[in-house]
């Protein structure tokens, strides 16, 4: 087994409530924890890698904006049949940071395009972007500052480039927001987390992860100036959207 397919247990014992962390205990089990927490992951970052290569322009930029452990960018990176473009891959978390550059050194991603680079999404330069992809991350991004990082990724696009944002949304209808969660932890346990995992999960998140509903991340895309958007994929919970410059 690789450190990189190690099993998700964090929330396994019973523990102090606190935030959750993008932390080297979460990078080392990250792949897991995200295949088993996200409905239709491994499908989200195929069909992202089908969008990049329809997208990728020769010459341009490829922004993958809270890449983790880079699934979104070795996604388009194995997908995107030139190699004449610069794919630049950041996070905040140096653990995050770290793994992506040895999983680039391993010889099945050797020699792809692609430029971890470790910092705050909200302050990075954006330009000459085909593609930018914000692959569950903006959902961490504090509110206030939701609005400016996305206004900035629509100010470095080129005109026809695409945005695709994928995030755990909330539903405007309350009862509609309380079925769609019960079915996600219903979920988490066919995945094989506990009732205590999910729960003490959930609180880690509380403050950390704010999800919103797509009414209000559509306005937001639009205020930006991006066009045609709307949702691509969906399950409970959790979409991805593509918007237009
Ligand atoms: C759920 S993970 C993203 C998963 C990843 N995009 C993928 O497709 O596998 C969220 C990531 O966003 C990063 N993140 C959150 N806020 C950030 C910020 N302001 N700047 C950079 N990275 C950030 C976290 O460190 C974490 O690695
Ligand atoms: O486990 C959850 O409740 C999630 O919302 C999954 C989620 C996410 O949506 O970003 C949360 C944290 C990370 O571990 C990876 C996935």
């Amino acid at each position: 087994m690789t450190q990189d397919s190690l099993r998700d247990n964090i929330f396994a014992s019973r523990q102090e409530a606190g935030d959750f962390v993008f932390d080297d205990k979460v990078a080392s089990v990250f792949t897991d924890m995200i295949n088993r927490s996200v409905p239709g992951y491994a499908t989200t970052l195929s069909m992202i890698g089908v969008l990049a290569s329809r997208y990728c322009k020769p010459g341009s930029r490829i922004y993958d904006l809270g890449c983790s452990l880079g699934g979104a960018s070795l996604a388009m990176a194995h997908q995107i049949s030139h190699r004449d473009y610069e794919l630049i891959a950041i996070d905040n978390s140096t653990a995050m940071i770290e793994r992506l550059t040895d999983r680039l050194k391993s010889e099945e991603h050797q020699g792809l395009p692609v430029t971890p680079k470790l910092g705050d999404i909200c302050e990075a330069d954006i330009s000459n972007a085909t593609v930018v992809v914000l692959n569950f991350t903006l959902q961490f991004v504090p509110l206030a500052q939701r609005q400016a990082l996305i206004q900035r990724i629509a100010d470095g696009m080129q005109p026809g480039g695409i945005l695709i944002l994928s995030e755990k949304i909330q539903f405007p209808d309350d009862d509609l927001n309380e079925l769609f969660i019960d079915l996600y932890h219903k979920f988490k346990q066919a995945q094989g987390y506990s009732e205590l995992e999910v729960s003490q999960k959930r609180a880690a998140l509380e403050n950390v992860l704010i999800p919103e509903t797509i009414d209000t991340h559509k306005q937001r895309l639009m205020a930006a100036g991006l066009k045609n958007c709307d949702v691509w994929f969906q399950c409970f919970n959790f979409c991805s959207m593509v918007a237009v410059r």
